[in-house]
């Protein structure tokens, strides 16, 4: 490719990037409409551009200077500044644009309506009938009134069965009474519930007739909506720091027998009428439809994650030169290094892969809200096994290579003036919240069981568990050689899974038939079961990824797809098996590659990832901004270590 047609090439940037950029075998604006689909690409360029023509939109100083509240107001000032401008710069309609924008002005830390947008509207969209809708979506959407989530305990977050808080109808005055019995019944962690939402989606127990109906959701009032005082009956704080999202304000929550009116339950799927008569939902888990939602998200927002860390570390690489390689020429780039481009490549190819993996949960998600609004229930099960297993894999695989490219980038990377250290937090949360990974993977773990009973009762299993019923003909890899293509190594991907997966069924099968309880003998395959769960998962990322290539018009965008594909399928084969590696065609378009996520400086807040390359001018700047040089002599230092010096001195002349 030319160098002119390199769209990340600048006048004055770091020469050594330069060089770089000249090597690109091809435009990296069109492998960004590959990543992101074009016209997020060309709206993430316009939007980033309208963002440099607001001040007010750039952050006041970098992030890691502030202190807790200062990131807290700095997020709340921002929101206020975009609710201003925000219908100038993105269509609200669409998840991706406004998430994009998010992400360069207010960042991955976290903001007062994080969990307005990312649950509490999706949750009255999913679970409000039409008259609640009319009631509470439409100013939830002008963003009159801020929401929350409020589902996990302080004793629960995982067994939503066992969730204490409760809702007791009360036929006479046709209300609710929700109540916080225990302790380990206050609502914890729910993101921005502290200090910024006035109102809360409620999980709470449903009781009618002192009859236990399991989790619903209803709609609290938590906050006064002129003065923003707490409402009676109820207690909220903010929970304090944690490892990261430290601008987010999780909060904790008591209710004490808080009454609110029968219609506050959310009722487009189950009913409570005024006599208390309760009707089903057609589906029992409807009332997680916020969660499943999320984690059809996730998978994008991770692999945007894991290319923050990626395109810092690389671009970092290519102007860090340290050690030889050949002792008579000048010192190498340490990306010249094997074990650099081993630790860093493979990340690089997995970030598109779970990128492209991520757009395909959300057009799932999306496939699965129509058939539901049309009243069919049929794929929620498929969309909820699809959806545990990808956010399980994909957030830690995510966290896993944010760690590798932090290494990557030696001392520096572990300055927060790389910004590894806040990237990572917050990928690593994600294995955590919406459901602890290894507790999805089991969710995933009983949907490849009843195919397994399914395939074994000679029924032939559709969609992503259809490879279980093929008859697997070779039954080592000895026999599989790569040069047949690609399709042969997918066939080696499910190979692998359909293997594990029938020795976790037969073994589930073995306990059973040993006299052990349904449950005893789960629990007692449980890794062999998770396992079989995470190879299913990377068969779907790598089967995805795959087909998802073939597509590619552009020849040059496709070839080097398919050298990335190459050391996924490779890379990935090796890690669940054993099998040949081939990194080396990846090294010259190693930071086109990263260019072509089109991560700007300001949405990075990393000094070492720069596009410009000039790092070690800005790390020096970047240390005399520190609070702690802004004085030669800390306070702390004249009240506590220099009294002990001077003292010790003192004691050694007597
Ligand atoms: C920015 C983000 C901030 C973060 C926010 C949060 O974290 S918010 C808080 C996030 N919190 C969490 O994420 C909490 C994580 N915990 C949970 O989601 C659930 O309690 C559970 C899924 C672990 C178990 O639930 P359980 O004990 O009720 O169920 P069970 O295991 O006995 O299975 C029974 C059947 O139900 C099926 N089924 C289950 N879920 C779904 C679904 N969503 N859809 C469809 N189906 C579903 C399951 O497949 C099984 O089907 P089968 O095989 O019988 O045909
Ligand atoms: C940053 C962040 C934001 C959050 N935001 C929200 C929010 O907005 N709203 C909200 O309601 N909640 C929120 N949460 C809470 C979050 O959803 C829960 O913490 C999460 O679902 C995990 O549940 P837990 O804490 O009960 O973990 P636990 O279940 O206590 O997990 C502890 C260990 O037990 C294991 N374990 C538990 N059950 C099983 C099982 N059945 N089989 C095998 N192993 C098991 C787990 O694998 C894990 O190793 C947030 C959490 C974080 C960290």
């Amino acid at each position: 490719m030319s160098a002119h047609l390199n769209a990340a090439l600048r006048e004055g940037d770091n020469p050594e990037l330069t060089e770089e950029r000249r090597k690109a075998t091809f435009d990296t604006r069109k492998l960004a409409d590959e990543f992101f689909g074009s016209h997020l690409a060309r709206r993430r360029r316009e939007i980033a551009k309208a963002i440099d023509a607001i001040p007010e939109l750039h952050d006041t100083k970098p992030l890691p200077f502030m202190t807790r509240e200062e990131k807290v107001e700095e997020a709340a000032r921002k929101v206020f500044t975009l609710s201003k401008h925000i219908t100038d710069i993105v269509d609200l309609s669409n998840n991706r644009e406004t998430q994009s924008l998010n992400e360069m002005v207010i960042g991955i830390e976290g903001m007062p309506i994080s969990l307005h947008f990312a649950m509490f509207i999706p949750a009255l969209q999913g679970q409000a009938d039409d008259e609640q809708k009319r009631e509470w979506l439409d100013r939830a959407i002008r963003m009159e009134i801020i929401g929350t989530y409020a589902q996990t305990e302080l004793g629960h977050g995982t067994n939503l069965r066992m969730l204490e808080t409760t809702a007791t109808y009360d036929k006479q005055n046709k209300e609710f009474i929700l109540n916080s019995p225990t302790l380990t019944s206050l609502k914890w962690w729910p993101g921005n519930m502290g200090k910024s939402c006035n109102y809360a989606i409620v999980v709470a127990n449903l009781i009618i007739d002192d009859k236990l109906l399991g989790p619903h959701s209803f709609m609290v009032q938590l906050r006064d909506e002129n003065s923003h005082e707490t409402m009676p009956n109820i207690q909220i704080g903010d929970i304090g720091p944690k490892m990261a999202y430290n601008s987010s304000d999780n909060g904790f929550l008591k209710l004490s027998n808080l009454r609110i009116p029968r219609r506050n339950m959310l009722m487009k799927h189950a009913k409570v009428q005024e006599d208390g008569t309760y009707k089903k939902p057609p589906h029992e888990k409807l009332a997680y439809s916020a969660m499943v939602h999320v984690r059809s998200h996730m998978i994008t927002q991770h692999a945007m994650l894991l290319a923050y860390a990626l395109s810092i570390s690389t671009r970092y690489s290519c102007i860090r030169r340290q050690g030889y390689i050949d002792p008579k020429k000048d010192e190498v780039k340490v990306i010249e290094y094997q074990t650099q481009q081993h630790r860093l490549f493979p990340h690089i190819a997995r970030a598109y892969a779970f990128a492209f993996a991520g757009t395909e949960s959300i057009r799932k998600f999306e496939i699965m809200k129509r058939s539901l609004e049309a009243g069919n229930i049929e794929l929620i099960a498929d969309l909820h096994a699809l959806t545990s297993g990808l956010k399980a894999v994909v957030t830690y695989l995510a966290g896993q290579g944010i760690e590798q490219a932090r290494q990557a980038c030696g001392g520096h990377g572990y300055s927060m003036a790389s910004y590894m250290g806040e990237i990572y937090g917050v990928g690593i949360a994600g294995c955590t919240y919406e459901g602890e990974n290894l507790v999805m993977m089991q969710q995933l773990g009983r949907y490849l069981i009843k195919a397994v009973k399914s395939v074994k009762e000679g029924k032939k299993p559709t969609g992503y568990v259809a490879y279980l019923a093929h008859a697997g003909q070779r039954h080592s890899l000895i026999d599989c050689r790569p040069n047949e293509g690609y399709a042969e190594h997918i066939r080696a991907f499910e190979h692998i899974a359909r293997r594990q997966t029938f020795r976790a069924a037969e073994r589930l099968q073995k306990y059973e038939n040993s006299g052990l309880s349904t449950e005893q003998a789960w629990n007692n395959c449980t890794v062999e079961l998770n396992r079989a769960s995470r190879l299913h998962t990377r068969l779907f990322i790598a089967c995805n990824f795959y087909e998802r290539v073939l597509d590619v018009e552009d020849m040059a965008v496709r070839e080097v797809l398919e050298d990335l594909l190459h050391l996924h399928l490779n890379y990935e084969l090796i890690d669940i098996a054993s099998y040949a590696l081939e990194a080396k065609k990846i090294r010259p378009n190693a930071v086109s590659l990263v260019d072509s996520w089109e991560i700007t400086d300001r949405e990075h807040r990393s000094v070492l990832g720069r596009r410009d390359g000039h790092v070690y001018e800005n790390l020096f700047k970047w240390a005399k901004s520190s609070d702690l040089n802004q004085n030669d002599v800390l306070p702390s230092h004249k009240k506590h270590l220099l009294p002990m010096m001077l003292n010790a001195r003192k004691q050694s002349k007597l």
